[in-house]
Order: structure tokens, then sequence, then C-alpha cells
């Protein structure tokens, strides 16, 4: 079977480089077993802004492995041309207008940009609606996957536990609270059957009464060069359960949004989850 053509976008940034390194480690090593109908990556090109300082270098050398001749380029219709998918950890209007594109190619398209608005998405999924292949997700890696579904389990066992949020990241990260912590939000919304939007606590500041029972409660760190540390508390009368993830690498994410583009390809266009990937 043909490899899989990959163009990275956001090649400059952190997880650019992830996903190139993650591309290059896969191709030839497709994941057999792990996805139906594996194909081999290949990385067909990688983008990044006019402007960022990575356009014009190797992609590969740029992410610390061998040289590949593939430079980065800020070319996006010429990046595109003959690919099939494209991994997409850039900016919420990068990724909306991507997957304008990803729609009218008819491409494969893995979104691991957080900090979407409403409209963001809305305008992913109607690309979904018109022949895009999307999978989204706050966090691409196994562990999380296992996790937000542990934590609908345990929302629904102890229903009248508090449950409070807490993430902390890396002092370059702009949106909050992160996309996993709002995923870990939706996890425990639907063991609880409520809408997360209606029953959030995103920030507390000030005089703010004793906690309204059945909310979700966030709490944001910035620090450092943390990767992504997650923990969801349940909080109930003498006791606390906390589930926690903690990244150590982004190589996690990279890996995770690999195997969803294998997985997308197989698949007729429309916007999917990681559970979906996974089967779960
Ligand atoms: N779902 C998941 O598993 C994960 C998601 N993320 C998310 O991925 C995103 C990127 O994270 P990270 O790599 O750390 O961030 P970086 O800032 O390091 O990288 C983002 C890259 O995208 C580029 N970019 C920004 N806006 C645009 C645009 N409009 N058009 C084209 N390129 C653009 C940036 O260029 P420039 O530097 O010039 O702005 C930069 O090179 C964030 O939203 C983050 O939360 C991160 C890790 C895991
Ligand atoms: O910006 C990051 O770094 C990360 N972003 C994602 C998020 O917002 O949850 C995933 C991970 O936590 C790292």
């Amino acid at each position: 079977m043909a490899d899989l053509k990959v163009v990275v976008a956001g090649a400059g940034g952190r997880m650019g480089a992830a996903n190139i390194r993650a591309v290059v480690a896969l191709s030839g090593l497709a994941l057999h077993g792990a996805v139906a109908n594996a194909r081999n990556l290949t990385l067909h090109a990688a983008v990044d802004r006019a402007g960022t300082p990575a356009i014009g270098q190797d992609a590969g050398l740029f992410a610390g492995i061998e040289a590949l001749g593939v430079l980065i380029t800020d070319d996006m219709d010429a990046a595109l041309m003959g690919a099939d998918a494209i991994i997409d950890f850039t900016a919420p209007a990068a990724s909306v207008a991507l997957a304008q594109k990803a729609a009218s190619l008819g491409l494969v398209h893995i979104i691991g940009t957080t900090g979407c608005s409403e409209a963001d998405d809305a305008a992913i999924a109607a690309a979904g609606r018109s022949g895009a292949r999307i999978v989204k997700s706050g966090n691409f890696s196994m562990g999380m996957v296992v996790l937000a579904n542990l934590v609908e389990k345990a929302a629904v066992a102890l229903a009248d536990y508090d449950i409070e949020i807490l993430e902390m990241h890396h002092n370059k990260k702009v949106d909050a609270p992160s996309g996993t912590a709002l995923l870990l939000g939706e996890a425990a919304a639907k063991g609880r059957d409520i809408a997360l939007k209606d029953n959030s606590v995103r920030v507390r500041d000030g005089h703010t009464g004793p906690r309204q029972a059945g909310t979700i409660g966030f709490a944001t760190l910035r620090g450092g060069n943390v990767i992504g540390d997650h923990m969801v508390i349940l909080a109930g009368q003498s006791e606390r359960i906390e589930l926690t993830h903690r990244a150590q690498d982004r190589t996690i994410y990279a890996n995770g949004a690999a195997r969803a583009a294998l997985w997308a390809a197989s698949q007729p266009a429309g916007l999917y989850a990681m559970t979906d990937v996974l089967g779960l």
C-alpha cells in the first residue's frame, strides 16, 4: 500500500519538531496490528508561517535528526499538493483555515491545536461534513484517553463529590484552561449527565462565596518548561481521589497524532475523536 504522505503544519514549533520526528520514526514502521489497513508514513512537506525563523531550514535538522531534504516552507498550497494528510499543532485561526483546505482536497486533518472558540469548532465540524477526515483532540496521548475514561467512571460512581481540575504547563503556553483540562471536564460532565459550559467555574477571585454543588472547577498554573500535568480531584467528606497524568516528552502526543492519521486515512469524511481512533 502507498505511503501516507504527511504535511506537518507549525513545523517550526515545539510540537512541529516532535511531529517531524514521529513521522520519520514511523516511516517504514507502520503500526501493523494497531490500525486497520496499516500504511507507512512519509514526510511530504513541513510548513510554518512566513517570517518564522524555521523557514528554509531542513525539517530533519531543525527537528534534531538527520537531514531529510525537505525544507520548511511558508507556501501552504504548494505543500498540500499531492499530500494525503496534515498534522496540525498551530493556532486556532490556522487550524480553521487548514480544515477548509482539507475539506476541499479531501485530506486527513489531525488537529492538536487548543484554545479554539465555539465558532472555530463549528467551522472545523463543517469541514468534516464537507470532505475532510478530521481527528481533533485536546490531547493525543494514549494515557490521556484512558484517564478521561476513568474520570467519567469516577464522576458517575462518586456522584456527590466536588470535581476540580488542575493543570500546569510551560510558561510559553497561550491558552487556558488547557485543551486537556477541558477534555477532562467534558468527561466528568458526561459522567454527571450535565453540560460542561453551564456548570464550570473557570476562574475564582475575590469573595466568591461557598462552592456551588455540582459545578466543575478549573485551576491553571504556568511555569518553567513543564510539558503538561493534569490532575482531576474528586473531593468528598473525609476523602479525596486524585487522578493524575504527567507528560514527560512531547513524543507521546506526536505518536498519537501519527496513529490518528493512519487510522483516519481509511475512514469516511467526518470529525472524529481519539476514542474513535482507539475504538473506545
Ligand atoms: N492536542 C495535543 O496533544 C497537544 C496540543 N498542543 C497544542 O498545539 C498547539 C501548538 O503548541 P506548541 O507546538 O507548543 O506551540 P508553538 O508556539 O511552539 O508552535 C506553534 C507553531 O505554529 C505556528 N503558527 C502559529 N499561528 C500560525 C498561523 N496562523 N499560521 C501558520 N502557523 C502558525 C507558530 O509560528 P510562530 O512561532 O511564528 O507563531 C509555531 O511555529 C497549541 O495550541 C498547544 O496547546 C500541544 C501539545 C499537545
Ligand atoms: O500547549 C501545550 O504544551 C499542551 N497543550 C495541550 C493542552 O492544551 O492540553 C496538550 C498538552 O497538555 C500540552
